[in-house]
């Protein structure tokens, strides 16, 4: 239902309410006039599961980037894990910043090296004294996480698109991270292979209780995995419920996202 009309909390699938990202009034303009973020609110509770929607250029990467620091909005506040990131000093961004994984559109492997090395290189350059044996065991764990186990040895160049995307995923949970933000995680994919995607995110929620934000225009993943959806436009969360609700939206250009 549009925000106007909310008038009581949206229903969600899952029971915890206690918020683990809490955004408010963020505000981004990029250049004299691009005024993309123009005062978000957005929370997102403990093992919850919350699609992001919006046309093309509504600002759904910017808001997910300013929660991990990649972008620095003018205006608002963001809280993770209770801590407002925006005013505290680099290393403990750091220290939260690898608690939340983040699997983005193009997440490349690099490749000249194989997958494990590519899952190694991730896990070393966080985790620095860990033995040959623990590296080994976390990079398969985080592999047969996502069903590839026998892809290890594989190169980048031996793998299909799905599998890169697996691959990807795997790379963010070798970090264990508690909360998971998915900028279209299945782009570029068929029917299939999107599907298989989608069960595997919310695979992952339920057996590594993760948190997550996924920006998606795939409804199919969006129906699957959302526990509560959010529809960015004009710079604000216009609207907001579970699929089922917004799918029978009155406002009309909240169900043409559904149609
Ligand atoms: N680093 C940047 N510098 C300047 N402008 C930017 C930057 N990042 C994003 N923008 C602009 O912000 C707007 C929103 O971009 P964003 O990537 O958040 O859109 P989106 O909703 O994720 O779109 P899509 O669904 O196409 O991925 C666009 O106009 C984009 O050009």
């Amino acid at each position: 239902m549009t925000k106007e009309k909310l008038h009581k909390e949206p229903k969600t699938k899952e029971k915890d309410q206690t918020p683990i990202i809490e955004i408010k009034d963020l505000h981004k303009t990029f250049g004299k006039d691009n005024k993309v973020l123009q005062g978000v609110n957005l929370t997102l509770n403990k093992g919850e599961d919350l699609v992001v929607l919006g046309r093309s250029g509504s600002g759904k990467s910017v808001t997910i980037k300013c929660i991990v620091g990649l972008i620095e909005p003018d205006k608002g506040e963001i809280k993770v894990f209770d801590e407002n990131v925006l005013h505290i000093p680099k290393n403990e961004l750091n220290a939260i910043r690898v608690r939340i994984g983040f699997l983005f559109q193009s997440g490349a492997l690099y490749d000249s090296m194989s997958v494990r090395e590519n899952l190694a290189f991730t896990l070393t350059k966080h985790q620095r004294d860990l033995s040959a044996e623990e590296i080994e065991s976390q990079v398969m764990e985080a592999l047969e996480s996502v069903g590839l186990g026998d892809a290890v040895d594989k190169m980048p160049s031996e793998l299909s698109g799905g599998m890169k995307k697996r691959i990807g995923l795997a790379r963010t949970l070798i970090l264990k991270p508690e909360i998971i933000l998915y900028d279209e995680p299945t782009t570029g994919l068929d029917t299939i292979t999107s599907r298989e995607i989608s069960e595997l995110i919310l695979d992952i929620k339920h057996k590594q209780k993760t948190s997550s934000i996924i920006i998606t225009h795939d409804m199919a993943c969006a129906k699957l995995t959302a526990d509560r959806i959010i529809v960015l436009k004009d710079g604000v969360i216009h609207a907001e419920g579970t699929y089922e609700e917004l799918e029978k939206d009155e406002d009309e250009w909240v169900r043409s996202f559904f149609e």
